[in-house]
């Protein structure tokens, strides 16, 4: 048999001649290669479908390497998604894979840009891109095949308008976020000490030269302390010399600058604001020596603490966590001035789980409040798997098969789950649900120039001779309805509705379909 032959004889034996040329001439996009996208990738690749759009933002991480099987150290920082495209393409020759290095919410990839699709498959780690895609392919009525992964667990999900569910017809949780001031001034649990460490003191000292105070302005707005927030200003504008010290070669007690600014000058200034600490306990500031001198005089058990309680990570007391945060924060230091740009806290990256670990449970003590051990605080990190993404993406193949070939009445809602006796559990698939947000609406396709196009002719040429009356909406700002017409006379451009944004179109009588007009560019 020749290699050509030989290559495709498995695949073609297992999905049928007929199948098997349709995949070929079968156009995929892929959004996500990442933990799941590498996979899938591969599987997709070697099943024969003919053209694959690959498509992710992001470069690669060293933490990925474990389980990206498509790339390489030499590869780290790179495109994912040519990289990759890359190295896939050598595993099937007949099949041409497209990779795009850039977010999948960007304007150019519009509802026409989707319909080039036969099927979508989405590896994405977020929910804000998965709802996305998911409107996206209801408007364009591409099938999509949904997925994730979390640990051992995962699930994949076909989703087909007007037939199945769609993403969005259940509501999704989001992650559970708290006021700006209970982060950075007030906080009672120890999440808020691991929020503030993860995403407000990391990048304060290792991120992007940004300061953080268009968050506070959002939060004054609406409506949190003033005096507060002016002191969290203050705060946050005097890390310029702390960062500097962790960047600069001469500076060697770096350490020691960030621990006395954040446990101990910030403490002491929001300690000033009497009134906020009437009806709270106030914290109490810590001190860099202190801590240490009291350590020392266990001088004798030194050598048995850092042993047992640093590196196995057994216990959260005020010396490890000192001990811990110098020896990170050091450590991310020499990172910094090696020559790496920016760090920013990844699960796989121990100097920054253990920062993260050391300074939160630091800030805990300062605030009188339990703290979390490094094994704790791991635990409530859910690992990534290797096997988990290998079988989550078998699974989306088959059902995207299912989707391909029509048989509508086999896909199913597949579920793995930390059961070994049972892996998988699988559900037959919901119909949509009538009262969806999204895939209930009626798509439409408006090709116009923005800048030409005036909002009460769109409204009007769509109606045609209909009279009812409606609200029109981008998104969840209101353009129009029944009593406020003043933007009737205005260009799309203006109203900032330009390709790739959606008109909502919503009958303020309740009885009629939401319209969805998605806006695109004239050939
Ligand atoms: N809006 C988006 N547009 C394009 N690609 C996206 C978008 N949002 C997320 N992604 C990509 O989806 C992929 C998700 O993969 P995965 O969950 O393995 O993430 P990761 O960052 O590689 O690993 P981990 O989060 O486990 O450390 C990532 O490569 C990410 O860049
Ligand atoms: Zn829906």
């Amino acid at each position: 048999m020749s290699t050509a032959k030989a290559r495709t004889a498995h695949a073609r034996a297992i999905l049928g001649p007929e199948l098997h040329d349709q995949l070929s001439n079968t156009r995929v996009l892929l959004v996500g290669a990442g933990g799941i996208g590498c996979e899938l990738l591969k599987n997709i690749v070697l099943t024969g479908f003919g053209e694959i759009t690959l498509l992710d933002l992001d470069t690669i991480d060293l933490s990925n390497l474990n389980r990206q099987f498509l790339f390489k150290k030499k590869d780290v920082k790179q495109s994912k998604a040519l990289v990759a495209a890359q190295t896939a393409s050598a595993f099937n020759p007949n099949v041409r894979i497209i990779p795009i290095h850039d977010n999948i919410k960007e304007p150019q990839y519009d509802i026409q840009w989707f319909q080039k699709f036969d099927i979508v498959l989405n590896a994405l780690d977020n929910l804000d891109a998965r709802r996305h895609v998911n409107k996206m392919c209801m408007a364009a009525q591409v099938p999509l095949v949904e997925s994730g992964t979390a640990g051992y667990l995962g699930q994949v999900q076909p989703l087909l308008m007007d037939r199945t569910e769609c993403f969005d017809c259940i509501p999704k949780s989001t992650p559970k976020t708290f006021p700006v001031c209970t982060i950075r001034s007030t906080p009672s649990q120890p999440i808020h000490c691991i929020v503030w460490s993860k995403s407000y003191l990391m990048g304060q000292l290792f991120g992007e030269d940004e300061d953080a105070v268009g968050e506070l302005d959002e939060a004054e707005k609406q409506g949190e302390n003033a005096r507060e927030i002016e002191t969290l200003r203050n705060e946050a504008q005097a890390f310029k010399a702390v960062r500097t010290a962790l960047r600069s070669s001469s500076s060697s007690d770096a350490a020691k600058m960030v621990f006395q600014k954040v446990f101990n000058a910030d403490i002491k200034n929001l300690l000033v604001m009497e009134d906020m600490w009437r009806s709270r306990a106030p914290p109490t500031p810590l001190d860099f020596d202190t801590i240490m001198n009291e350590t020392l005089t266990l001088k004798d058990n030194l050598e048995l603490f850092v042993s047992r309680c640093v590196w196995l990570g057994c216990c959260s007391c005020n010396f490890q966590s000192h001990l811990r945060l110098s020896l990170s924060t050091n450590r991310l230091a020499a990172r910094l001035k090696g020559g790496e740009d920016t760090i920013s806290f990844d699960k796989d990256d121990d100097d920054t789980l253990d920062f993260v670990t050391a300074s939160s449970n630091l800030r805990s003590t300062a605030y009188g409040i339990g703290t979390k051990t490094r094994w704790e605080m791991a635990g409530n990190i859910i690992p990534a798997i290797a096997t988990t993404n290998a079988i989550v993406s078998g699974l989306i193949v088959l059902q995207a098969l299912h989707l391909l070939r029509k048989t509508y009445d086999k896909m199913r809602n597949v579920h793995l789950q930390f059961k070994p006796a049972v892996p998988l559990s699988t559900i037959t698939l919901s119909p949509p649900n009538p009262a969806c947000g999204i895939c209930r609406d009626t798509y439409a396709l408006l090709l116009c120039d923005p800048s030409r196009a005036v909002l009460g002719d769109v409204i009007k040429g769509l109606l045609g001779d209909d009279k009812r009356e409606v609200s029109v909406y981008e998104d969840k700002r209101i353009l129009s309805d029944p009593d406020l017409d003043d933007n009737n006379e205005r260009t799309l451009e203006s109203l900032n509705v330009t390709r790739g944004k959606f008109l909502a179109i919503v009958d303020e009588e309740g009885d009629r379909a939401t319209i969805s007009v998605g806006l695109g560019v004239l050939p």
